[in-house]
């Protein structure tokens, strides 16, 4: 294999220079057909994310989920794009999320954002920080909890990058923060605010995480226990017990059995029991996305409304508010030596 040269258009000035690269997942580049083809056949192509073997999963993918998921889905994306900016919400705000930091920065560490699939990738990101000048990396996936089908893949695409380049930056890659204490004071005040911006009260705060196949677990994911320890500390924080905040998993994909309570299910069976007005926060998400605000803001609200729910509202992401941007550079600056 040959080795890239990368040479910085910038010098690297002595005593080096550190660049911030934040990853999130990804996102298709349009609401089209061929545009959610593209993503998804890389998302689900991801070894990380489907372990069977590619000789049993990839005549599958390629035929029928490939044929009729991408219309689905771009249905479903068709519903929460944003027109202004032409682009998925999770571009949108890790785009913003990036800037802000930056900002925030004033120029001491430069930073890039990548997406794990699709565009810009995790190696453009490198190039851009390279370029500038960077010899030393903090790589931060935006995930809140561990899972090897999200952590793990983000590092594992930039470690593959790094293996193409003569000249390659030293990297720190930073862990999860499910209870990170900027992380839930970020999120109770995000829960304070929207309860308090309401008429009516909500008989319920429901969390819901992204889920995982069960099997992931039996293998050594740990990501319901991350989940567990952001919840147990928000409940803590909002003084909560756990029947009046639940924990939930949604985004079920494919036959398998997936870690339990499943969101939608349970959401429906509450309003037999007399809740029929619930609030939702999705702590798994630092943006809303695609999951938050169709599958839960369009699919759940209607589901939950056809069993005899009255009102559903959903606790925003951090997004790219003060309180988001704050918590990056906490974690970054965290990780950096001390002057
Ligand atoms: C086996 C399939 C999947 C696993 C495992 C999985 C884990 C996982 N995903 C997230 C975060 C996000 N997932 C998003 C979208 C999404 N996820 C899957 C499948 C699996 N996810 C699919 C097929 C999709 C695409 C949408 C669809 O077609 O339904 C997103 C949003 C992307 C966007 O563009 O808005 C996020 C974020 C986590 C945290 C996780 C494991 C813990
Ligand atoms: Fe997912
Ligand atoms: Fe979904």
């Amino acid at each position: 294999m040959a080795f890239k040269s990368n040479i910085p258009t910038h010098p690297v000035p002595a005593g080096g220079k550190t660049g911030v690269l934040i990853a999130n997942l990804g996102t298709p580049d349009g609401t089209d057909y061929f545009s959610v083809r593209r993503y998804l056949g890389e998302f689900l192509s991801d070894r990380r994310v489907i372990e069977a073997p590619p000789a049993i999963w990839q005549p599958i993918l390629q035929g029928v989920i490939l044929t009729t998921r991408p219309s689905k889905s771009g249905e479903a994306y068709g519903r929460i794009w944003n027109r202004e900016e032409d682009a998925s919400p999770l571009r949108v705000y890790t785009r913003a999320q990036a800037e802000k930091l930056a900002a925030r920065f004033e120029g001491e560490f430069p930073v890039a954002w990548g997406m794990r699939y699709g565009k810009p990738s995790i190696a453009d990101a490198v190039e851009e920080l390279m370029d500038q000048g960077c010899d030393r990396l903090v790589f931060l996936p935006l995930y809140p909890q561990y899972s090897a089908t999200t952590t793990a893949t983000a590092n594992d695409q930039l470690f593959r990058y790094l293996m193409t380049l003569r000249r390659q930056p030293a990297v720190q890659t930073l862990p999860a923060f499910p209870d990170h204490p900027a992380y839930i004071a970020a999120l109770e005040k995000s829960v304070r605010d929207h309860l308090a911006s309401l008429s009516w009260k909500p008989q319920r705060l429901v969390a819901s995480f992204h889920g995982l196949p069960k099997l992931c677990v039996e293998k050594g994911d740990y990501y319901p226990d991350d989940c567990e320890r952001t919840l147990s500390a928000l409940r803590t924080a909002l003084g909560l017990s756990e029947e009046q905040m639940p924990i939930t998993y949604q985004s079920r994909f494919g036959p398998m059995e997936w870690v339990q309570p499943y969101t939608a299910p349970f959401v429906s069976a509450l309003p037999e029991q007399g809740i029929t007005r619930i609030a939702v926060i999705m702590p798994g998400f630092i943006s809303d996305c695609i999951e938050t605000l169709d599958e839960i803001g369009n699919e759940l609200r209607e589901e939950f409304i056809e069993a005899g729910g009255e009102e559903l509202t959903l606790v925003p992401c951090l997004n790219d508010s003060d309180d988001a941007v704050a918590l990056l550079e906490t974690l970054v600056r965290e990780a950096l030596p001390k002057k």
